[in-house]
């Protein structure tokens, strides 16, 4: 379960501002400020909802002082009707600003979200060898809906709840300047608490959500992976974990859960402790005849107003800094950097590409295996047009050689180059248009036969995509299908068998037609049968196009122009298959072992 990933990711991220927790959520702004529209007309709904708010005590005491004490029927309806006229505007106002707010948060988190999957997509190779794609996920789903409550909630109701405090307090003085004193004495006690809490808060949830995304990443990778975990009848196995994993998320919500309910339980207790000191000494002005009783009434609402308003501020201001551990970490996300960039001004790769391909002194290593050249001082020129097989042992370094050609990482030193060109030059989305990948374990999408194939060249029409298929012999069993081209591929293919799923990635390689083919042939063992048709679609797939293939079968290293042997990250030998053999070198070995048992 040790996982280095979030390590790596935020060592890569940008450093987050964690000392000024809600301050956080400052990196929201530009993404509320896109719909500045909708920000006033939820301002404005506010001021008017404020305002009728604030004036209802007036209202009361009116209705105390002059409705029922001057006893006139015609007071009393005008009292009523002012009072009536307040809760309109009040209901209204209320509407318009949930309204407004409401669609404020939906149009700023889908902004968000989109925006933070258009970056992810993006993102090198190394960063996603070092993050779970089910963190990533959670990152899109959970933290962005949480940062959706907290513009639609919680930032509504603190900013509500914070015009409503400074305005009720101003009345309180106007009101009666003596009990607004004594008042003001026991509001401030009551934010102590909310700020110590806070901060203790915003640690426990970050905490929290990690729980989360861990458990979530679990259960991604393993029920992806179902076949696997029940090859080895390791579902008990698996519950545990996911058990353990929801144990600890629940242990640490429950921290937080807690710690929330103290701060809230302080505050409300503080508040309404410091009102009923100040009402009892209201009550004794009234009865002393020092004040009329629509006047207290009218205190007390605005006490029981601005109290209530603290007490939601103290409950919101947690929740704030809770989305602010959120936003925390989407926007560490967004700020992590692409290694991979295209040059401020690319170079074009001549046209017609020719697919000449040269490896100059290469040397790599993996960002995760700083100390082990995954390449070193790699060198390789493939002329247009020519079929080279890479050979060597397990971990030689030949799918490095295809990664590094599609720029997926950059060389630490050499350069790689197409047509004569560095490939750091060119616009990667143009480099990788001119070469297709056909890999070991093919991608196939929860989609159609149809769409799968067409992702290869997302405008190919039909003929395009049927003569594809036609010459990746794969016609045959996709006419077969319940529903043909249309038929539903089930997530990652199961519906398929091993050598059709490659014969979709071929056809897919096929219709994108490109001059440069990466080829990394499939180890696990196809029937006769599917192999051949296989090894059909593949010659088909290659006839003129320079090919880079890591070759596996006997069939393949013989009809390649050159054999590279390749092993810890250098060439070791090059030739023909007869040549090698004759060398007796570390091919003889290999081929001895995997082609001519
Ligand atoms: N993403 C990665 N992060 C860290 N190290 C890696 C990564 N991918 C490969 N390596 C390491 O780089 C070296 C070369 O790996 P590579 O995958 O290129 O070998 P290979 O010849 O293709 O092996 P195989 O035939 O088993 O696929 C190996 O030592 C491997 O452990």
């Amino acid at each position: 379960m040790t996982d280095p990933a979030p390590a790596t990711a935020t060592a890569t991220a940008a450093p987050a501002a964690r000392k000024a927790p809600v301050g956080q959520l400052r990196t929201l702004w530009p993404f509320v400020r896109k719909h500045r529209g909708l920000l006033v007309a939820w301002l404005l709904a506010l001021a008017c909802s404020s305002a009728a708010t604030l004036s209802l005590p007036v209202a009361f005491r009116t209705m105390i002082d002059q409705g029922f004490a001057a006893g006139g029927g015609r007071a009393i309806d005008q009292a009523f009707l002012l009072l009536f006229g307040v809760a309109v505007v009040l209901a209204l106002a209320t509407a318009a600003r949930f309204f407004f707010v409401s669609l404020l948060g939906e149009r700023m988190v889908a902004d968000l979200r989109q925006q933070l999957y258009a970056h992810l997509i993006g993102l090198d190779a190394s960063f996603h060898d070092a993050n779970r794609s089910g963190e990533l996920v959670s990152r899109l789903t959970a933290d962005a809906e949480l940062l959706r409550g907290v513009v639609a909630t919680s930032m509504s109701v603190a900013l509500r709840s914070l015009v409503t405090f400074l305005g009720s307090i101003a009345m309180l003085f106007v009101t009666s300047p003596r009990l607004a004193a004594f008042a003001l004495v026991g509001i401030p006690l009551a934010v102590l608490p909310i700020v110590f809490g806070g901060r203790r808060l915003q640690k426990i949830s970050r905490s929290a959500q990690d729980r989360v995304a861990d458990a979530n990443a679990l259960a991604n990778e393993t029920l992806g992976a179902v076949g696997t975990v029940q090859a080895h009848a390791r579902e008990p196995y698996e519950r545990g974990r996911f058990g353990d994993a929801i144990a600890t998320a629940v242990a640490t919500a429950r921290r937080r859960i807690q710690a929330q309910a103290w701060v809230t339980a302080i505050a409300i207790l503080l508040v309404f402790g410091a009102i009923t000191l100040v009402l009892w000494s209201g009550a004794h002005d009234v009865a002393a005849g020092r004040m009329s009783a629509g006047t207290l009434a009218q205190f007390v609402l605005y006490a029981l107003i601005g109290g209530g308003s603290v007490g939601a501020l103290a409950e919101v201001w947690n929740e704030l800094q809770r989305a602010a551990g959120g936003m925390g970490r989407i926007s560490e996300l967004l700020h992590v950097d692409n290694r991979i960039n295209a040059p401020a001004t690319p170079r074009p790769l001549p046209a017609p590409v020719q697919g000449s391909i040269a490896f100059d002194q290469v040397t790599f290593h993996y960002p995760a295996r700083p100390d082990l050249p995954a390449l070193d001082g790699f060198d390789l020129r493939v002329r247009p047009g020519e079929t080279v097989a890479l050979v060597g042992p397990s971990g030689a370094g030949k799918s490095t050689v295809l990664s590094l050609l599609l720029r997926f990482h950059d060389p630490d030193r050499g350069v790689v180059r197409v047509d004569g060109v560095d490939i750091a030059e060119l616009e990667p989305a143009q480099l990788r248009e001119a070469i297709a990948l056909v890999p070991q374990q093919p991608t196939i999408f929860a989609a159609s036969a149809r769409e799968n194939i067409r992702y290869g060249r997302l405008d190919a029409d039909d003929d395009a995509i049927d003569a594809a298929m036609q010459a990746a012999h794969a016609r045959e069993f996709i006419q077969a299908l319940p529903e043909g081209l249309d038929t539903p591929l089930g997530e990652r293919g199961a519906r398929l068998s091993g050598g059709q799923q490659q014969r979709i990635a071929i056809a897919r390689a096929l219709l994108k037609d490109a001059p440069v083919l990466l080829l990394d042939e499939a180890t696990s063992a196809l029937d006769a049968q599917s192999e051949r048709s296989v090894q059909q679609a593949l010659e088909t797939l290659m006839e003129g196009r320079t090919t880079l293939v890591i070759a596996h079968r006997l069939a393949t290293v013989l009809k390649a122009d050159r054999i590279v042997v390749m092993d810890k990250g250098r060439i070791v030998a090059e030739g023909t298959h007869a040549e090698l053999l004759a060398q007796d070198g570390l091919y003889a070995e290999l081929a001895k072992l995997q082609f001519l048992d």
